[in-house]
């Protein structure tokens, strides 16, 4: 399982976001024939490898056949009420692309589902926010032709990019923005921008304000990214093996250094993690359902699994009104929190989880490698003061047993006689 995390010190544009992904070693030539099942003309892609502050980096950018004028995007009442500036409009780029249109120009196109789905969903998060922020019906938002071209090609390659990489879950630092004004066509913009602090609302993304940079750090697209995609902020995860470390460069003069870092991580699949200490504090969390087939529940628990859960099991109960249910529990890094209480809100059937902190006594566990008859087999050593554990993997156990035709007990005894096999 792999985990990209972002690290936002100094913000996070479309750009950036899809720079710091590049560099991360996806093949652009890949990348691009990706992007060609989305079958949009009018732009070329630049991916530029350089240093900047000393640190060798990606620059990503969507040049556009045509230039962008009036800013990402237009809105109806403006254009309604200020002939100006229809009439240029029209003058420069004729039609304007709304949302719909949009959604269905992603969904004919010869991309992935899931990424149809993750784009789509971007979208919408920042037409719905345009649309409050200028007091409009969301149908009346409406993305200027070359504009929404740059927004496209940005969003639909974010995800694009995070596939070729294999990415199963996104996670950030607290993101960091800037401060002061900012111009754009529709005039001064507070920083963060209005769209930005609009997507804000009913979560706790976590914010920094740097008072002493005066620009926007964190655009819409980089905003309705994160949003979509981030299931936990906060430090790196400190159980995973990073794979690779990439820098996407922003293209606005901050002073400090202007980057995205991406850092890849996998989880090991060895049964357990590394474990160093003697205790430590766990989140239970519960759910009980009487109205979710055990096919699904099957399919939530390995969800679960996947999204790093350090446990998760069921218990059959009987709950009110004389129904037979089951109780979801599982154990969880407490600072995972709400990674997982989403990810049951989204995969059961419930409306609500309860969780509880608990400590564990746990064995300090470590892997080593044993050389069998069959070959080498991990073999997990747990130890608590002078008591000592050492456990076969299963996995290893199984693999064996089914590539070599053999009994799963016949590779357990084997591995057994070679751990008390006493040392030449
Ligand atoms: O054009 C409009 S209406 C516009 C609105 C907003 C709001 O926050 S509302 C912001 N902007 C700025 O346009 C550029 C492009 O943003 P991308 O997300 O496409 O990179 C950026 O500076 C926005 O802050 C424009
Ligand atoms: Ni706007």
């Amino acid at each position: 399982m792999k985990t990209l995390y972002l690290d936002a010190f100094s913000g996070i544009s479309g750009d950036m976001f899809i720079g710091a992904l590049l560099d991360l070693g996806i093949d652009f030539d890949a990348f691009k024939a990706e992007l060609a099942k989305l079958h949009v003309n009018g732009y070329e892609l630049q991916c530029e490898h350089l240093t900047k502050n000393s640190i060798f980096g990606t620059s990503f950018d969507v040049v556009l056949n045509h230039e962008k004028d009036h800013g990402f995007i237009e809105h109806h009442r403006e254009m309604m009420n200020n002939d100006k500036l229809h009439h240029a409009a029209d003058h420069h780029h004729g039609d304007v692309r709304h949302l719909k249109d949009i959604l269905s120009l992603i969904h004919t196109s010869d991309v992935s589902a899931k990424v149809k789905k993750q784009a789509g969903a971007v979208f919408k998060e920042i037409a719905a926010a345009e649309a409050e922020v200028h007091h409009l019906p969301v149908t009346d938002v409406h993305f200027h032709e070359v504009g929404a071209l740059d927004s496209i090609v940005d969003i639909v390659g974010c995800f694009i990019a995070l596939e070729l990489l294999g990415v199963d879950d996104v996670q950030a630092s607290p993101l960091t923005d800037g401060s002061g004004f900012i111009n754009v066509a529709h005039g001064q913009m507070p920083v963060p921008v209005p769209a930005v602090m609009q997507m804000r609302i009913g979560t706790s993304i976590p914010i920094k304000q740097r008072t002493d940079i005066h620009t926007e750090l964190i655009t819409p697209t980089g905003m309705g990214l994160v949003k979509t995609l981030v299931t936990h902020f906060g430090t790196m995860p400190e159980d995973q093996r990073v794979l690779k470390v990439g820098y996407g460069f922003g293209k606005r003069d901050t002073g400090s250094f202007n980057a995205l870092r991406a850092v890849l991580f996998e989880k090991k699949k060895l049964s357990n993690q590394l474990v160093n200490c003697k205790s430590d504090t766990v989140l239970l969390i519960e759910a009980n359902l009487d109205d979710q087939t055990g096919e699904s529940l099957g399919f939530v628990m390995d969800v679960l699994l996947d999204a790093g859960a350090l446990d998760v099991f069921f218990t059959p109960i009987h709950m009110k009104k004389n129904r037979p249910a089951t109780k979801l529990s599982l154990l969880v890094n407490p600072a995972e929190r709400e990674k997982f209480v989403r990810l049951l809100l989204k995969y059961t059937r419930t409306i609500g989880v309860r969780y509880q902190t608990l400590q564990r006594s746990i064995m300090q566990r470590q892997f080593r490698s044993v050389a069998t008859t069959f070959g080498p087999v991990h073999v997990k050593v747990a130890t608590y003061g002078d008591i000592v554990k050492q456990t076969p993997e299963y996995e290893d156990c199984a693999k064996i047993a089914h590539e070599q035709k053999v009994a799963l007990e016949e590779v357990y005894q084997e591995v057994t006689r070679q751990l008390t096999r006493p040392s030449d």
